[in-house]
Parts: C-alpha cells; structure tokens; sequence
C-alpha cells in the first residue's frame, strides 16, 4: 500500500479513474479497462475499473459534500482519511473480515481497494430471502477482536490517547447526532415518513420517557471514547456469501461506545426479520444470536490473554463491561430503527415492502419496537429476552 500526495483535488471522472489505475501500475502493463461509477450510498463515489479478464479494483472517492443531498450540504474530505485508516486499523486484528487495501491519497480523498464484486450487499441478499450462514458468526469474530484490541483494555493509554485523536471525526459525527439520535424524536423537517403515520410519529414526539432514555444514549454517543467503532454498521455495508463476510465504509469511524455497532447490526437485522413472514425470521434471530454469543466469547478470549489492564482479574469487572455493551447495544438498535423509518436516511427492507398497507403495518410494528428496546433495554439481558421482545410487539 503506498499513500501517495497530489497536488490538488479534483472529482474522479470514469476515465481519470483508469488513468489513474493505470499510472499508479495497479493492473499490469498492456491491460484493457473499462470503469463504471457504481455508488450507491449517500455519500461518495465508486468506482470499478476491470480488465479484459474482469479482475477488478475499487476506487472510492469522498465529494466535497453529500453525493445524496449535493453542493449545498459540504462535507469534510478528511472522511476518506478515516474510512481508509479505520480499514488498515481492523486488518491488524481481523483482516479476514475487510477489503485489502492498495493505496491511498489524502489530497484526492482516494482509497484503491480490493473489489468484492464477486460477495452481495448483505442487505441485498437478505431482502431476496438469501440466509448467508456465518454472517452472525464472522461480524461477532469482526466486532470482538477489532473492539478490543483498539479499547483502553489491549493499548496503553498514551497510544489509546494518540488513536482517539487520529479518528477524531466531528463532522461525520455530527451528522449521526442528527440524523439518527435528534431529528427523528422532534418534528423536524428533516424526516421522511408516510402520512400514515404522522399520528406514530406524534407519538413519538410527545413521549417524555422515550425521549429521556434517547437523550441518555445520545449521551453515550458523544462522551465515551471506549473504542474505534465502525461507526455506521448497517448491512448495507456489509458484503456476504455463503462463506465470506466482509465489512466496507467505515467512513464514519471514531472512539465510541463498544455497544454501538452491535446495537446497529442487531437492528438492521430486526428491520429484516420485520419485513418477512413470521416463518422465515427464526434465521435473523439467530444471527443476532451467534454474533453476541461470538462476540463475547472472542473479545473475553482477548481480555484473558491479551489485557493490560491492572484490574482485569478482578471478578466481575469484565461481566461488567460487557453487560453495559449488551444494554447499550440494545438501547442503540431502538434508535436505528426508529430513525430508519421516520428520519432521513430509509432503509429498503421496510421501503420496498408490497402492498403499501403491509408497509405502513410494518413500520408501525418496527416503531413499537424501536420504542421498547429503547425504554426496556434495562430489562433485556440476553439475546433470547430480545428474541422474545421482538415476536411479543404485535402487527397492528
Ligand atoms: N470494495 C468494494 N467492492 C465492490 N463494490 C464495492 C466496494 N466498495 C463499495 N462498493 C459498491 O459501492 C456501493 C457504495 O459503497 P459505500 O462504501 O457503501 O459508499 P457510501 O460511503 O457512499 O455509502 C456499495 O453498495 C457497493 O455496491
Ligand atoms: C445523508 S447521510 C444519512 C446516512 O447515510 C449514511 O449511510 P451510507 O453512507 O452507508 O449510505 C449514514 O447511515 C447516515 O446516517
């Protein structure tokens, strides 16, 4: 990998994109490549440069500002910055688990990675019923090692310090602050939502205790630098296949609660299992399952070896910790889910729901349920307890 300063940054056209493949020598000499722009996130640009065999490459490009809004929301470049260092940082201790990377270029906010054309978008997949088996189990080895080794628990706190600066990331911050732990629990203009369901939005609005437990959670999300989380782990930044997973666009990348994204993958998954049949959901549950169970079993295997923590023999301690990750976890899934479905940014497991009543019936249910997880996540322990919650939340 080499990281390589031009002078001067300039949006990517198809043809850059090549000349510049081509330049940096990431295809062998005489290659013949065509390039399409294919992102379709909120936020950058995607390329996908192939040669006459269909080997690949992706360069990923940060815009000066939200590709999904335009020039007039700005948006810090420094994004791709974080989203390429927080790659490298996870490939020290999971490199299973995410793209390789080739180069990158500050200036340009380029990052040339390994092309995983050949896995779906996990969110993809799931919609078409696909179960991809170790998905539970690879993101709970992804989560337990990555959130460990980059915690207080594995860094001493000089180095844990100099991390917490590196992915200080304010802006893509803030845009969390408001799009998924604000708006959606005020009548902003900022949300998006059905008609029908202005009266469960009102509801939501109006409800003092929810909003109570949202603002302790908002909190968390602004003040505990436990570790580098990924920041915005929603399925659709997940590739998957029968046998591999791999986790993508860690743009959002900085010190945050260990239960954040759980909490996100967790949800996106109960989005999922909403929008099928009562008899295909068992499969969602049980990923969230095997991810917690994975999660805690690699991440307590670390802490026994590989702590540096003077009080990590004590008992209790690390039941402790993760206790407040699985509560805070569960607290952070009801807000996803909430914000997924009357907040900015949708989510197409619910979206594309047919006919639209079944739609609408299906975000109420997926309100209900954000709401409980968000005010009950006290009392839900374990992944059965929110196995249990979610059937318990009624169709309307
Ligand atoms: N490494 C990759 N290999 C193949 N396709 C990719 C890769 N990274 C991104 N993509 C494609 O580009 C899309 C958008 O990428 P993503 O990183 O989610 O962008 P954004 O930051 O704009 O959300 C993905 O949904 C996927 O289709
Ligand atoms: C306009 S930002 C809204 C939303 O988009 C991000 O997702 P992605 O980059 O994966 O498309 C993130 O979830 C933000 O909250």
């Amino acid at each position: 990998m080499s990281n390589y300063r031009s002078s001067a940054y300039e949006p990517l056209t198809e043809s850059a994109a090549v000349a510049l493949v081509t330049r940096l020598g990431l295809f062998e000499e005489k290659s013949v490549l065509s390039c399409r722009e294919i992102g379709d996130g909120n936020l950058n640009l995607v390329f996908h440069i192939v040669n006459q065999n269909q080997n690949g490459i992706i360069i990923k490009q940060a815009l000066p500002y939200a590709k999904v809004i335009g020039e007039s929301w700005p948006l810090t470049l420094d994004r791709a910055r974080i989203e390429s260092s927080a790659l490298l940082k996870q490939a020290e201790v999971a490199s299973a688990y995410v793209p390789k990377i080739y180069y990158t270029d500050e200036t340009l906010a380029i990052t040339a990675m390994e092309d995983l054309s050949h896995l779906q978008i996990a969110r993809a997949g799931l919609i078409e019923g696909r179960e991809f088996p170790l998905l539970g189990r690879h993101i709970g080895e992804f989560l337990g090692k990555t959130l460990f080794y980059n915690s207080d628990f594995a860094l001493n706190p000089q180095a844990k310090k100099q991390l917490v600066k590196q992915f200080s990331n304010p802006d893509l911050c803030k845009i969390t602050e408001d799009f998924v732990f604000t708006d959606p629990f005020f009548d902003y203009d900022s949300n998006s939502f059905e008609e029908e369901l202005r009266q469960d939005a009102e509801n939501i609005w109006n409800d003092s205790h929810l909003k109570l437990e949202v603002a302790k959670l908002k909190h968390k999300f602004l003040t505990e630098a436990e570790t580098l989380v990924h920041g915005d782990l929603h399925t659709g930044s997940i590739f998957a296949s029968e046998t591999e997973t791999k986790v993508i666009d860690p743009e959002f990348a900085y010190y945050g609660p260990i239960g954040f994204d759980l909490g996100h993958f967790f949800a996106n998954l109960l989005m999922n299992a909403i929008s099928r049949d009562e008899a295909n959901q068992q499969v969602l549950l049980d990923h969230i399952e095997t991810a917690w169970a994975v999660f805690e079993e690699e991440f307590s295997k670390a802490w026994k070896n590989d702590s540096l923590e003077a009080f990590a023999k004590v008992d209790g301690y690390l039941s402790f910790i993760l206790e407040k990750a699985f509560e805070d976890a569960i607290g952070f899934a009801g807000i996803e889910i909430i914000r997924r479905t009357i907040g900015l940014a949708h989510v197409a497991d619910l979206d594309s729901i047919e006919p639209y009543e079944r739609k609408i019936e299906a975000k109420q249910r997926a309100l209900d349920l954000g709401s409980k997880l968000v005010k009950n996540r006290q009392s839900i322990k374990t992944t059965a307890d929110l196995a249990e919650s979610f059937k318990q939340v009624p169709v309307r």
